[in-house]
């Protein structure tokens, strides 16, 4: 035995007995003195910060609260202007507009009713004007706060993260939130141009938000372009529902319920239909390979962009076609729904259109949910934090949690993963090499290369290989200045995404950042100092310049700046943004894919085979890529890592689960 080691339960220093007289007195007293003050100043940071005791994990103690809204005004809609609507509880699937989600409150998270809000509305008449800053001066030019702020400090790196978190991240905004322009007619059947000259701004309340570009703009300024015109959006007014303070509405389904693939009411719905073996209307192209019905020339909003050559018939008319990527998850799921509407067909031929339609809707719904919680989510907040908040349990469903999309959620925090877009797209081929390369903002409304020469299977395997944007604050330079540009005009007639994101938060009443953070559990700033527990020195000194009072910062621009938190590639603020709405999608949710004991509930070993279903599974049902990754939004290079690259073999989808339904559940 070796007696030089000491036993664990003796104490380290006491092991050598030594000669020296225990200490004395004066010594030890200024130990405890200082070890006193130290405690006293440690209460007083904790008291002025609002610190909880901490666990082992401090950061956990706070983000595991659930927030709960603060606003007086989520109920008006109900209260005042909701239509009445008869449901039928034993309904077994959803319906198209989401209405009759919730029994009690029929309205809930249906389509074209108010967003929630987290925080009361903050304008600066209370009722629809423009926030002022505190001291009643006008809030700092949104183009100016990118310039400034934001633009200079691009940094041009990648992440281990792929591109598919853009497309796909984009399908999720455009599943939960449609927020419209309330575009002015101009009194001879046309539209206002824009609001940009100063007669229609004096004219037009939807004209109150055209921004400013400051007279040294880097880019607009030598072509002479002053300001961006930019509408106000749609209010529930324009609905005919009155609420004060002004509310906005979402057109779309609140629920991720892929409205975007199905449409978001039951005409539209129909519409989108082949009223054949449960399948959606499509195209053909020269290979016989399928697309969602080609539109030629189909103008939707001439007085921001028109569309040119292909256009495709979508769930969302608004949006389906806004750029290439989004339009490849368009592509995606119409091919995904029609190939499992086959499968079902072979399984069970006595079925209806309508049996083998809902039932493929079901499951896709499904497949998206799942791939939005189980592989999406984890990389956005972070696995810890989305462990903490639950939203990792088995759902129960909850009827008393509203499912609305929040107006924090969709207007601020969701949209700082725009900074995630690329300056291009790269169209990968099965030999991994780049065959070419676009730039985003040259491609937008405009689909003419998806159709040919296999483009759309590289586009995916280019999401695939391609290392995404490093996360960061800036968005990059090309989103930031010619997004949108006039067609066969030059990119500089184009838009700043930034601007538009800043200036949109104002618009819809958002309280600023510092508000919104202490509601998210944070401590309040006094001064701009204060927030340095979240927001580099270098961007507190910007915001000073910029900014009245700390009080004034926009909810985007503090959300973009706050430090990441760890495992996540947002900030706490944005965090606890998003997993609120996250959260009361799933547990608001009576037919989300999980939920079990309801009419519309997937049979125990069905939900087995939807448990198993990911991102591969559909790539493979629907494309001809081959050889992807597991864990579907990391680059994973097939040269080191070879056999993380799967066969389609794997990801083999097995429904027979699904034959003659009428074993398994009533219809
Ligand atoms: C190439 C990719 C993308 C482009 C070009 C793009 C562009 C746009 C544009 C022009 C708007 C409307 C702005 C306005 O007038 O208020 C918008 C809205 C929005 N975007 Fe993106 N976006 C892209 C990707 C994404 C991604 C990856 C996300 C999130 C993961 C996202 C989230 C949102 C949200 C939540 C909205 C608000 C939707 C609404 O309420 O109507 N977008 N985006
Ligand atoms: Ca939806």
């Amino acid at each position: 035995m070796d007696f030089s080691t000491p036993r664990e339960s003796q104490p380290l220093l006491n092991q050598k007995k030594s000669n020296q007289k225990p200490q004395k007195w004066p010594f030890r007293g200024i130990l405890f003195g200082l070890l006193f003050l130290g405690a006293l100043y440690l209460l007083y940071v904790f008291i002025k910060y609002e610190i909880q005791p901490a666990s082992n994990d401090t950061t956990k103690t706070w983000k595991l609260k659930h927030v709960s809204s603060i606003a007086t005004t989520n109920d008006d809609y109900v209260k005042q202007c909701a239509p009445r609507v008869k449901c039928d509880p034993n309904a077994k699937y959803r319906s198209l507009n989401g209405s009759c989600n919730n029994l009690n409150t029929p309205t809930w998270g249906a389509e074209k009713t108010p967003f929630f809000r987290l925080l009361n509305a903050n304008f600066s008449d209370g009722y629809y004007k423009l926030r002022l800053q505190s001291n009643g001066s006008a809030l700092p030019s949104p183009r100016e706060v990118n310039i400034k702020v934001f633009l200079d400090q691009e940094i041009y790196h990648v992440d281990e993260n792929n591109v598919l978190l853009v497309p796909f991240g984009q399908l999720i905004a455009h599943d939960v939130s449609g927020l419209f322009l309330d575009i002015p007619g101009n009194g001879k059947g046309g539209v206002v141009d824009g609001c940009v000259d100063a007669n229609a701004r004096k004219t037009y309340t939807q004209c109150q938000m055209v921004v400013d570009n400051p007279p040294d703009d880097p880019v607009y300024a030598k072509h002479n372009i002053s300001c961006m015109g930019l509408f106000r959006s749609l209010t529930s007014r324009n609905y005919s529902c009155p609420l004060y303070p002004t509310a906005f509405v979402n057109n779309n389904t609140h629920f991720i319920d892929a409205s975007e693939v199905y449409g978001q009411n039951l005409d539209y719905s129909l519409h989108l239909r082949m009223m054949e073996g449960g399948r959606l209307n499509f195209s053909i192209n020269n290979n016989g390979e399928m697309f969602c019905p080609f539109l030629a020339n189909k103008n939707l909003d001439l007085t921001v962009h028109s569309i040119k050559d292909t256009e495709y018939d979508t769930g969302d008319p608004d949006n389906g076609n806004q750029n290439l990527g989004i339009i490849a998850m368009q592509t995606l799921f119409l091919r995904y729904h029609n190939y499992i509407a086959f499968k079902l067909s072979t399984l069970n031929s006595n079925w209806s259109d309508e049996i083998l339609y809902q039932e493929s809707r079901r499951i896709v719904i499904a497949t998206i949910q799942r791939i939005l919680y189980k592989d999406f989510l984890p990389i956005i907040i972070g696995e810890d934090f989305q462990e903490a908040y639950g939203l990792n349990e088995e759902n129960i469903y909850d009827p008393t949690i509203n499912p609305s999309t929040s107006q924090e959620f969709s207007t601020a925090a969701y949209r700082i993963l725009h900074s995630l877009i690329p300056v291009q797209f790269n169209f990968i081929n099965k030999d991994y090499k780049t065959e070419f390369s676009v730039n985003v903002t040259d491609w937008m409304r405009e689909s003419n290369l998806i159709p040919i020469r296999n483009n759309f299977d590289k586009l995916l395997k280019g999401f695939l290989e391609t290392p995404g944007r490093l996360i960061q604050s800036s968005y990059n330079y090309f989103i930031s200045n010619f997004m949108l540009a006039k067609p066969n005009q030059p990119p500089y007639t184009g838009r700043d995404l930034l601007t538009i994101d800043i200036v949109r938060g104002r618009d819809v009443g958002l309280q600023p950042y510092n508000y919104v953070r202490q509601f998210c559990g944070l401590p309040l700033a006094n001064d701009f100092e204060d927030l340095v527990d979240l927001i580099h020195i270098k961007d507190i000194k910007k915001l000073k310049g910029l900014y009245n009072t700390v009080n004034d910062i926009d909810l985007m621009v503090g959300i973009l700046l706050e430090k990441h938190s760890d495992g996540a590639i947002v900030g706490p603020t944005a965090q606890c943004i998003m997993a609120d709405s996250f959260y009361r999608y799933k547990a608001g949710d009576r037919f989300f894919y999980d939920v079990q004991g309801q009419p519309g509930s997937f049979t125990k070993d069905q939900l087995k085979v939807i448990q198993k279903i990911t991102f591969g599974h559909v790539l493979c049902a629907t494309t001809n890529v081959d050889d992807i990754q597991d864990k579907i939004f990391k680059v994973v290079d097939h040269n080191l890592f070879p056999t993380n690259k799967l066969k389609c073999d794997e990801y083999y989808l097995d429904l027979k689960e699904w034959e003659e339904l009428n074993d398994h559940t009533e219809l």
